[in-house]
Parts: structure tokens; sequence; C-alpha cells
């Protein structure tokens, strides 16, 4: 029996949360969101996350940030809303147009604003196991709430993570490290007989590449957990990196997409936010 991770029913949990922390504080709490106007994903991603923030009481300002722009001039834009006493949180959203480069714009955001967790210091703080607070990346954050609220164990498990971007690979393996798991993170060079072995081993595997289906069934460990990250859209529909109808019986425990990891995102992305307002009044 495969039993669905339901990534929409623990999100509520924590917006729920989010909503009643914005209410017991005195004060507006802002999430800035600088993002590429004529992407048509992050014009999508963008509303929702500010939908949402509107719903629990956040108010967003939603930046946008065209090809006219060079990387010099958004980090700018970063350093005025890092000085500006009515931004609590500053969101990256990638990709920004072609051009301007994106990691460094990321590491401008102040730690103490970097509601998202994609900036070097805090992913940094991530990779050392840090014992400061700091915020973490949303995704992969949200991928760990979901597992704790399953009660699934990382301790002396097998994890592979297929991607390795700032977004969610790098930051995903360094928390399933610091939750004693053994990882493995494989991208664009590792060869497709040699995924296919280590995913045999994986009792966890976390797959965000952005390839329909990447990921079949019958490559799966029996009674693996299976974490699809993948956003794509197939026929109009939301599809994620994972087969899942073929792992229907092989995988333990699965993410639907829609319903699984997208909606955690957004969840820990307010929730990080909230954490800088209560932790910077
Ligand atoms: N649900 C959610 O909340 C979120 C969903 N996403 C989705 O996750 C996917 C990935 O996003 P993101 O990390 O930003 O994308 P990137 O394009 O930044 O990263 C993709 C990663 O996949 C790796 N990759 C590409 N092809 C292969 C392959 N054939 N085998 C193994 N690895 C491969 C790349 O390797 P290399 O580094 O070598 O190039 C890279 O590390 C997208 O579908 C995106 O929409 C992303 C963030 C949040
Ligand atoms: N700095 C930055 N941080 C991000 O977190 C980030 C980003 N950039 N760039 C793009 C990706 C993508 N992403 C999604 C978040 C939620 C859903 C989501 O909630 N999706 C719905 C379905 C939506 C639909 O049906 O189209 C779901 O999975 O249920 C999807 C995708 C965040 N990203």
């Amino acid at each position: 029996m495969t039993e669905l991770l339901d990534g929409a029913k623990v999100a509520k949990i924590i917006n729920d949360k989010t909503a009643q922390r914005v209410a017991g504080l005195d004060k507006p709490v802002t999430l800035a969101v600088i993002y590429d106007p004529d992407n048509e994903g992050s014009q999508l991603y963008v509303g929702m996350k500010s939908r949402k923030a509107a719903k629990l009481g956040i108010q967003t300002r939603d930046i946008p940030v065209g090809a006219d722009e060079t990387t010099e001039s958004v980090i700018a834009l970063v350093e005025s809303l890092n000085a500006d006493d009515d931004v609590t949180g500053i969101l990256v959203q990638s990709p920004l147009a072609k051009g301007i480069k994106e990691r460094q714009v990321f590491s401008a955001v102040a730690p103490s604003k970097d509601a998202d967790g994609l900036g070097a210091k805090v992913q940094g703080m991530l990779f050392g196991d840090a014992l400061e607070p700091y915020t973490v990346a949303a995704t992969p954050q949200g991928v760990m709430s979901l597992l704790n609220y399953y009660h699934i164990p990382t301790k002396g498990k097998v994890a592979l993570v297929i991607g390795r971007s700032q977004l969610f690979g790098r930051p995903m393996s360094a928390l399933l490290n610091n939750a004693d798991a053994t990882v493995t993170v494989a991208h664009r060079f590792t060869e497709p007989d040699i995924l296919k072995r280590l995913l045999k081993f994986a009792d966890i595997v976390a797959v965000g590449v952005g390839i329909p289906n990447f990921i079949k069934g019958k490559d799966l460990k029996q009674g693996a957990t299976v974490i699809d990250v993948g956003m794509n859209v197939v026929d109009g529909k939301a599809t994620g990196d994972v087969d899942f109808d073929s792992a229907q019986g092989i995988a333990d425990f699965i993410t639907p997409v829609p319903g699984g990891v997208g909606p955690m995102t957004i969840a820990t992305l307010l929730e990080n936010t909230i954490t800088l307002a209560e932790q910077n009044k």
C-alpha cells in the first residue's frame, strides 16, 4: 500500500499557526517579492504566494524586475529593502531574467530578512548545522516538515537527492545530512545506470530536476519514501518528476503533484517570514 504525504493538509496546519502568530504581533508583517514579470511560472507562483500571504494577514510588495535591469541594479534594490524597516522579509523568485546573476542577488539579502533562505550566509549556516537561528530554504524545509509530520525516520536511512540547485538539492542534502541520513546527491552528470543503482539503495528519494515522469516506479526500492519536487506542466496539468502511477505498490509513501511539496513550500516561506518578524521586532 502506498500512502500519500498530504502536503495540502500539513500546509494548512502550518498556515493556521502562522495566521495566529501574525495576529499576535502588534506590527504589520510585509514580504517583498522580486520577480521577472515576463516569466509565466513566476507570475503564477508569485500570485499564489501573495494570495496565501494575504489570507494569513501578511502583506506582500511584489516588485517586477525585468530584462532591462542588471545584477548591480537588482542588488541595489535588495540593499534598499534590507534597510527598509517596513520590510520584514525578502524573496527573490527564481529564475530572474537572463543575464542577472541570481545567486549574487540571493546573497545580497540580509540574513535577518532572508525569508526564502537562499543567501550564502544562511546556506552556510545550514551546511555547518549552526546552533544559532537561521532561515532554511522553503522547499527543502517544507519537505522536512512533511517527513516529520508523518513520522518518517531519517536517522541511519539512505537518502538520494536528485538535483543540486540552491533552491532545492543543495539545502535538501544538508538538511538530510543534519538529520543523520546517509546522503547522495545526483545531478545532470550522474550516469543513468549509476542513478538506477543508487535508486535501488535509497530509503528516501527526493527529486527536483524539472523533467516530467523522470523516475519510474520499477527503479525504486520497495518501501521507499518518494518526495516529488518537480513542477512541470504537461497538457495543461501540473505533473511531477515521478511517474506517480508506476510508483503505486512500490513506494510506501509518496507526495502527489499537485498537493504535495508545492503547498508546503509556500507555507514554509510564510512561516519563515513570521519567524523573522518575531525575531526582529
Ligand atoms: N514544488 C515546489 O515547491 C518547487 C518546485 N520546483 C521544481 O523543481 C524542479 C527543479 O527546480 P530547480 O531546482 O529550481 O531547477 P534547476 O534547473 O535550478 O535545477 C535542476 C537540477 O536538476 C539536475 N538535472 C537536470 N537534468 C538531470 C538529469 N538528467 N539527471 C539528474 N539530474 C538532472 C540539474 O543538474 P546540474 O546541476 O548538473 O545542472 C540541476 O541540479 C522544477 O520542476 C521546479 O519547477 C522548484 C522549487 C520549488
Ligand atoms: N526563490 C524561489 N523560491 C521558490 O520557492 C521558488 C522559486 N524561487 N521559483 C520557482 C519555484 C516553484 N515553486 C512553487 C511553489 C509552490 C507551488 C505550488 O503550490 N503548486 C501547486 C499546484 C499549482 C498548479 O496546479 O499549477 C501544488 O503543488 O499543489 C509550485 C511551485 C516555488 N519556487
